[in-house]
Order: C-alpha cells, then sequence, then structure tokens
C-alpha cells in the first residue's frame, strides 16, 4: 500500500479551511469532539511543560547546551532548528529517553527530570511512537486496545484467565469503547481489523496519535509526524491536531516543514548548536535575522 491509499481512509478532509490556524472552527471542519471517558487533559499549570538549563552531551558533542523554554497549556507549539541544533535530543530528555548531565524538565508543577519514560508518560506527558515489528503483527484494533497506560492492556490478557473475569471484563469493555471512540475520530474505524504493517505510511502516522491518545495523556510531543505523509492525509492530521488543541491537549512539535510550522503553530522555540536561540510567534520568527542566519549557515 502507497501514500496515496490514504485518501480512501474515511471522509475527504475539510475543503478550504483545513490546515490553518483557523482549521478547528471552519465551516467544514469536522464536528466530532473525542471522548476518552477520562475528562479529558488535565487543567493545571498555565506551563504545563517548563524545561531549565537542560544539557546533554555525547562524548566531546554537546547536543543541548543550557536549553530553557516553556510550553503553554493548550497551544501547538514548534521547536525548530537546522540540522544537528538538539531537537531529538531535547525531545529524549523531556520524555526520559536519556538523563540529562544537568537541568530540570518540569511537567504539571513536578520534576520529572531523569523520571523513566513511563512515569513521564503516566504523569500524561507522551510522545508519539513509530509501530514496533511486533505491533506490526497486529491489527490495529488490537494495537489500540494494548496501548493504554493503566495496565489495562495487561487486564486485556488477563481477562482470559479464570478469576480475574469480573472487574476485568468491564475494564475491557469500558476501554474498548474508548477506542471506538478514538477510530471514529480518526476515521479509521473501517480499516480497525487490518493488520498495521498493512498500513500505508499515513495511516500509521494515525495510529501512532491514536495510540498516545488512548494513554490519556495531557501533552503530546510529536517528532517529525508529517514525515512521508501526502498533502491530504497531512491536512486531515492537522485537522485532528487542532480539533485536539481546542479541546485543551498541549502539542510540542518538531518539524522540519517551515511553512507547516509558520501557518500552524501560535508559538515557535528556535534551537541552535543545543541553545535556544529565540522563542516568539510565526511572524517574529520569520522577522528574526538571527533565525535566519541560523538557517543559512545549516543544511537545511
Ligand atoms: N547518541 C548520540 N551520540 C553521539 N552524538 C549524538 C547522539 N545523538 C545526537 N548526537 C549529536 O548531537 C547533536 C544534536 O543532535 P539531534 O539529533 O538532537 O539534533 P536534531 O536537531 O534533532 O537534528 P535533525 O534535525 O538532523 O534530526 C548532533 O551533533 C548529533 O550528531
Amino acid at each position: 500500500m502507497s501514500d496515496s491509499d490514504v485518501t480512501d481512509v474515511g471522509s475527504d478532509p475539510a475543503g478550504g479551511s483545513e490546515g490553518g490556524r483557523d482549521a478547528p472552527g471552519g465551516p467544514d471542519a469536522p464536528s466530532t469532539r473525542l471522548d476518552l471517558g477520562s475528562g479529558g487533559p488535565n487543567v493545571g499549570e498555565e506551563y504545563p511543560l517548563q524545561v531549565e538549563g537542560l544539557r546533554k552531551t555525547f562524548g566531546g558533542i554537546t547536543a543541548v547546551d543550557d536549553a530553557s523554554f516553556r510550553v503553554e497549556r493548550g497551544s501547538l507549539t514548534g521547536l525548530i532548528g537546522p540540522n544537528g541544533a538538539g531537537k531529538s535530543t531535547t525531545f529524549n530528555l523531556i520524555t526520559g529517553m536519556l538523563r540529562p548531565d544537568a537541568g530540570t524538565v518540569t511537567f504539571d508543577g513536578e520534576d520529572v527530570t531523569g523520571q523513566k519514560p513511563h512515569a513521564i508518560a503516566n504523569r500524561g506527558l507522551v510522545r508519539t511512537f513509530q509501530i514496533a515489528r511486533e505491533l506490526q503483527e497486529m491489527t490495529v484494533l488490537e494495537n489500540l486496545m494494548l496501548a493504554p497506560k493503566d495496565q489495562r492492556g495487561e487486564a486485556l490478557w488477563r481477562s482470559v484467565t479464570p478469576g480475574f473475569r469480573g472487574d476485568v471484563v468491564e475494564q475491557e469493555e469500558e476501554l474498548l469503547e474508548r477506542v471506538w471512540n478514538v477510530l471514529e475520530f480518526f476515521d479509521i474505524d473501517h480499516i480497525a481489523e487490518e493488520y498495521a504493517g498493512n498500513l500505508s505510511g499515513g495511516q500509521r502516522k494515525l495510529l501512532e496519535l491514536a495510540r498516545a491518545l488512548l494513554t490519556d495523556p495531557d501533552m503530546l510531543l510529536l517528532d517529525e509526524p508529517f514525515a512521508g505523509v501526502n498533502p491530504s492525509l497531512e491536512r486531515r492530521l492537522l485537522e485532528h491536531i487542532h480539533e485536539l488543541r481546542e479541546q485543551g491537549y498541549t502539542f510540542l512539535l518538531v518539524e522540519h516543514d517551515m511553512d507547516l510550522i509558520m501557518q500552524n503553530c501560535e508559538r515557535v522555540i528556535v534551537l541552535h548548536q543545543g541553545r535556544v536561540l529565540t522563542e516568539g510567534s510565526p511572524d517574529e520568527i520569520q522577522a528574526n535575522e538571527e533565525v535566519i542566519e541560523a538557517y543559512l549557515g545549516g543544511n537545511v
């Protein structure tokens, strides 16, 4: 299957209003509201993610060098920078995949620096992952049933064990309802029984986002979610992201496509050589001489 196949996944993208900051409120925007049965994202600190003096070296290379920034709740914030600027390393430090040499990561007022990835995800700070090889041999539905953080995936397997059935079956039914809500929200209910390994690149990206959402996140970190996705599906993914943002989810997005960043993010943080060069609105960033120089000096 190729990316061009994704156009037959559900309805056509909303005409006219898609892709821009106005997309969620546009006349043709989908009206489905995602109900995960959890009351939606947490409404806590104004800046759920705060990064302070983050630093990481690899041998002689300083990948992240005293980086500090914060991300506003309910925003779609872009994290950009030339190749090698430290974007992926920053994501890995925030999500616990790497331990920082210095600095702190605070999420919803709690210091989560150096915590294990699953502990950070359990707090509601979640990144999307490529569908692992084992999961490619499972259906879309199975992938989603296994996604949640709260041991419900484990409970699913235990439900076949005598003695556990009562609560577990009830939990499983609840989970199934949430999974169908997510499938319908993304218009991928008709491929629920398809093996993940058979999906096109674009469909996989939807599944990755759907899996992340089933862990009840408050904030999602997206690392190039549009890579290899055709323009039609890119518009749909963006619409979903804008809708979720309207519902109060917070997004931090690493993306190389500058037009996409500038048209969709309300804040942009620029990394250069591991440091925060500047941050601001798309207009401010586009007019910033230092940013232009950093990009001209890089291989972008
Ligand atoms: N595991 C590692 N071992 C050694 N060096 C690394 C490692 N990870 C990253 N680096 C180096 O750290 C610097 C920052 O890399 P990083 O991948 O975070 O940048 P990036 O902004 O995500 O780049 P790109 O846009 O090209 O993906 C680069 O010089 C990179 O070569």
